[in-house]
């Protein structure tokens, strides 16, 4: 089988998981990655085997590093059929210039605005209308989070209106640069948040509104959902509907935590702590007065990842059925 030939631009937080997730699938292959300079990031990903490119005005500044570069991000582009573009929120959009002139297809993430691409993706909600697009945006952790838990409920209920809060850790892991150490932040002051907003690029009909704060915090995003559902239900409803879906992950067994749950994806041997799924406390799910309750923790770092190859498949035409890649993806990933 011929593989896809993918490009990642920006190999930091997401863009390394995306590159580890593409290469292990079987009709998609890493054809390079990009990283600005010859620091420890990319002494590893020369280790594990990936091409690596940078700004042609760097390329000189690796080479006296010692870390060979295979060429400029121009290069990696022009050799690619799609490019994962991994850079930070805000930069992604100046690269579209790039891509259409190369002629190749382009991924965003979700710090880049709906309109970059014009199609911003869920792999359960909209895989099918991504099916031969040139651009995608795969929407950001929290909105994800959010589609993975609305849209199934919507389809078995229907859902009148959504209310989320959301507790989103201050920094990744990795970060020395910002914060808060001690305090909470309104994160927006101005409501709603982008998360309900955002939410409405992937599901148009669904009424939502969103609040978020910066918590000190690097590990996940808590999210606290209500919502009015169409259909009279039970918790025990939801939490079937809910336990069906393969991103969804039920916690408990004295997980009261996000500690505990990356304690428990250490113990589970995931690459770099990662939970690919939304954790749902399933003690949590709760139906008082008619409406929905329940807590979920969002792990920042790479719930995305398994959404990017979904997206991947659906531009190239690798899978026309969405059902069916999201297995094939979970599978290849270990889900
Ligand atoms: N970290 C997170 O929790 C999540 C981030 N996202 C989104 O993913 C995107 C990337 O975020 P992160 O991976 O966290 O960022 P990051 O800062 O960890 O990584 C970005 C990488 O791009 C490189 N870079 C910077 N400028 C570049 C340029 N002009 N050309 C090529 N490479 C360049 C940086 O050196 C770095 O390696 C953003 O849109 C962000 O909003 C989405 C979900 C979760
Ligand atoms: O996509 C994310 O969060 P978001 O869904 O709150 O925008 C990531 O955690 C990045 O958030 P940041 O912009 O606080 O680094």
């Amino acid at each position: 089988m011929v593989k896809a030939k993918i490009a990642v631009n920006g190999y930091g937080t997401i863009g390394k998981r995306v590159a580890d997730a593409v290469q292990a699938q079987d009709d998609m292959e890493i054809i390079g990655v990009s990283k600005t300079k010859p620091n420890y990031e990319a002494a590893v990903a020369h280790q594990l085997g990936f091409d690596i490119y940078a700004p042609a005005a760097n390329l000189g500044a690796f080479e006296k590093a010692g870390i060979p570069a295979a060429g400029s991000i121009e290069e990696m582009v022009k050799k690619s059929d799609l490019v994962v573009d991994c850079t930070p929120g805000g930069i992604g959009e100046e690269n579209k210039d790039l891509y259409q002139k190369a002629g190749v297809k382009a991924i965003w993430q979700g710090g880049e605005e709906h309109e970059l691409a014009g199609y911003s993706f869920n792999a359960i909600a909209n895989y099918e209308g991504a099916l031969g697009l040139d651009f995608v945006r795969v929407v950001s952790c929290n909105t994800t989070g959010l589609c993975r838990v609305i849209y199934p409920i919507d389809k078995a209920f229907g859902v009148n209106k959504v209310r989320v809060t959301l507790a989103r850790r201050a920094v990744d892991p990795n970060d020395i640069k910002k914060g808060p150490i001690n305090a909470i932040v309104p994160d927006p002051i101005k409501l709603p948040s982008h998360h309900g907003p955002d939410v409405k690029t992937v599901i148009p009909h669904i009424n939502i509104t969103s609040a978020a704060m910066k918590i000190p915090t690097t590990l996940m995003h808590l999210h606290t959902v209500n919502m009015e559902l169409g259909d009279k239900c039970t918790a025990e409803d939801v939490r079937k509907v809910l336990g069906y879906q393969s991103r969804v992950r039920f916690v408990g067994q004295g997980i009261a935590s996000t500690a505990e749950i990356m304690e428990f994806a250490r113990d589970i041997k995931r690459p770099r702590n990662d939970m690919w799924e939304n954790c749902v406390w399933s003690d949590s799910i709760t139906m008082h007065e008619g409406e929905l309750y329940f807590f979920q923790a969002i792990h920042q770092e790479s719930i995305v990842v398994p959404e990017n190859v979904d997206a991947i498949r659906a531009m190239m035409e690798l899978e026309s059925n969405g059902a069916k890649s999201i297995m094939k993806t979970n599978k290849a990933l270990g889900l």
